[in-house]
């Protein structure tokens, strides 16, 4: 690919007290990608998206957005930037329904002429967020208490969310662990319908079955550092675990950096 990254990160190191979580690791997601972000536990993954997501900063290395030098301090400036995460525990309010959820934080309020009050906007909220599950094929009424619904429809509803605020980039976090064979498929068609919607995704998942079936390519990390990068539809699981695992001794065409780095 040669078009400008839609996000570049460049040499990006980061150490918590003497663990070097991440070591000089360049990443770049292109626009209307999915990217699966692999590696074996330990090896930084969640670093990098905390650094993406504003959680973390990194303590050396660049961030670009659409090629203009950023800097992350917190979540809300990666939600200024068009970054939405999407973590494991969705951080959705099971006591709300699915159409509170979608406007968590930024509630559409009632108000009454020549009077100070204000009340929640239900009708508004639920008008909006029908088209949105709509579009995303989620067959769900915007009314239901998300309490009520499977693992599969609560993760489409965190989605949707980070839709409806327009997020450039999505980052999932394990979408699809602890879901079933049914969940798991309309998870991954979600992920399908964000691209077709213009979205560029960051996946990152323990289940490589996800990310062959939904990922144009995958960036590997392993102890902190970047040790491949593929187009999945020129390379094997095979190779991939064999990355995971052990990483690759041959210095690759795009500055992947090697466990032996001399500096
Ligand atoms: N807040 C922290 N304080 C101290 N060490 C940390 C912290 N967060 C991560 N680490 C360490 O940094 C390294 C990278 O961890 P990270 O969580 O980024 O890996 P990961 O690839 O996401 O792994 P997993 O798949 O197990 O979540 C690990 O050695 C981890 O113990």
């Amino acid at each position: 690919m040669h078009e400008e990254p839609i996000l570049k990160m460049k040499s990006i190191s980061k150490k918590f007290g003497s663990v070097q979580a991440l070591y000089q690791v360049d990443f770049e997601l292109y626009p209307n990608e999915i990217l699966g972000l692999l590696g074996d536990n330990g090896a930084g993954k969640s670093t990098l998206i905390k650094i993406i997501s504003g959680v973390f900063t990194q303590d050396e290395g660049e961030i670009f957005i659409h090629g203009k030098s950023v800097t992350i301090s917190d979540p809300a400036g990666a939600k200024e930037l068009g970054i939405e995460t999407v973590y494991q525990d969705l951080a959705l309010a099971t006591k709300l329904n699915i159409a509170e959820n979608i406007f968590l934080g930024r509630e559409k309020m009632k108000k009454f002429l020549k009077t100070p009050i204000q009340v929640l906007d239900k009708k508004k909220m639920e008008t909006e967020t029908r088209p949105l599950l709509e579009r995303l094929r989620i067959a769900l009424d915007p009314k239901l208490k998300v309490g009520t619904l499977s693992g599969g429809q609560r993760q489409a509803t965190a989605i949707a969310k980070s839709v409806f605020w327009e997020a450039k980039i999505i980052i999932m976090d394990e979408p699809t662990a602890a879901l079933g064979v049914a969940e798991t498929a309309k998870v991954r068609q979600i992920i399908l319908d964000l691209k077709k919607h213009g979205a560029s995704v960051i996946l990152i998942s323990h289940n490589l079955e996800d990310v062959f079936s939904v990922a144009d390519r995958a960036i590997v990390l392993r102890g902190g550092m970047r040790v491949g990068d593929r187009i999945i539809k020129n390379t094997t699981r095979d190779e991939i675990v064999k990355l995971m695992v052990s990483g690759e001794q041959k210095q690759e065409n795009n500055n992947v950096q090697l466990n032996n780095v001399t500096s």
